[in-house]
């Protein structure tokens, strides 16, 4: 708690901090608001308003002790969201509690609940909190592949797919425009295996009639978007889209899309026609919306917590996440 005094970001709105506090067993910390404050009986990362001249490493260890009754040791940054809600403006910037002292107990009487990863989507939480959970839970790195090469063989596009799994991405956008419908199908088929054995996601751009025969997800181009009336695919397959501003992104979170792609932040190659929006614009988009967002168009894994400071979820990428060369045959299976 913190009376009426609370400082304010550089845009005016209100910083607020949290932290995201783990057991032995991996679970995460969520307290819930009590009656008669704003966004009460949701579940949230417990925290409040950093006070003038506080840091927010310090604003957070003093609520964390208020509400809780714990001190930290240790915090590092996760992801700070920009949210506008009806009657203000905050943005949320939680912080990975890395170790603390003391027991944690609901000190101002609200109820807390510990929450395994895979669960915390299931309690009712503020709008701010979604990005939230999706950076806790879901792959900060969101590989879009590049068109193969005309006539190449496609071994050499597969063993980039295995590069780029090999190096952490998580998330795969398979978008080819440029072949015709059986060898689309079979590049597809290809790549799935290629993300199941890794454990990674596979969305297909524009395919809703791939996605449904190869159950992966959708991947939607800001024109197919606009067509929508309904979520294309059941709640199990994942479904994204590409956004370029606020409409677009109202669209997909009425269509109850999973996340939205957001770019060009900066300048890029494959796409030199659009300029480019910046951090500032995508922060104002991130604002309006709930969804978790990738932030697309020049970035690079090194962008990564550039991105988490504005309240992308991660970086989306075709060159930044693209192996500079095709590995050789030789290094396949490893
Ligand atoms: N602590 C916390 N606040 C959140 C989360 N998500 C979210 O939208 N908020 C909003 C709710 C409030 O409008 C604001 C935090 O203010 P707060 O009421 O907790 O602030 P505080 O602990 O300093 O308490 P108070 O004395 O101002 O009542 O941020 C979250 O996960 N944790
Ligand atoms: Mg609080």
């Amino acid at each position: 708690m913190g009376g009426d005094r609370h400082r304010l970001a550089a845009d005016g709105a209100i910083h607020v901090v949290a932290g995201v506090l783990s057991d032995a067993r991996g679970r995460i910390l969520l307290a819930r608001r009590t009656a008669g404050r704003d966004l009460a009986g949701a579940w949230e990362f417990p925290g409040g308003k950093v006070e003038p001249g506080e840091t927010p490493l310090q604003a957070l260890d003093r609520e964390l002790h208020e509400e809780l009754g714990i001190r930290i040791d240790r915090a590092e940054p996760l992801i700070a969201v920009p949210q506008a809600y009806p009657d203000k403006r905050i943005v949320l910037d939680v912080y990975r509690v890395g170790s603390f002292t003391g027991k944690a107990q609901g000190l101002e009487k609200q109820a807390l609940a510990w929450a395994p990863p895979d669960k915390l989507a299931t309690y009712p939480m503020p709008p701010a909190d979604r990005p939230v959970v999706a950076a806790l839970t879901q792959a900060s790195l969101c590989l879009v592949t590049p068109e193969p090469e005309p006539g190449a063989d496609p071994d050499v596009f597969l063993r980039q797919i295995d590069a780029a799994l090999a190096a952490g991405v998580t998330r795969v956008q398979l978008r080819v425009r440029s072949l015709d419908a059986a060898s689309l199908r079979a590049l597809a088929i290809a790549v799935k295996q290629r993300c199941d054995r890794q454990g990674a996601q596979m969305l297909i751009n524009g395919e809703m009639a791939l996605a449904l025969e190869l159950n992966c997800g959708l991947h939607l181009p800001a024109a197919q978007l606009r067509t929508l009336t309904a979520r294309p695919l059941p709640a199990g397959q994942p479904v994204a889209a590409s956004c370029h501003d606020a409409e677009e992104l109202r669209l997909a979170q009425a269509l109850d899309l999973d996340f939205a792609v957001v770019g060009p932040v900066a300048k890029t190659a494959t796409h030199p026609e659009q300029s480019p929006l910046g951090w500032r614009a995508f922060s104002g988009l991130r604002e309006g919306a709930s969804l978790p967002l990738y932030a697309i168009g020049g970035l690079g894994p090194a962008d990564l917590a550039t991105a988490r400071r504005h309240g992308a979820q991660g970086i989306a990428a075709i060159r930044g996440l693209w192996p500079a060369q095709p590995p050789r045959a030789a290094a396949r299976r490893r």
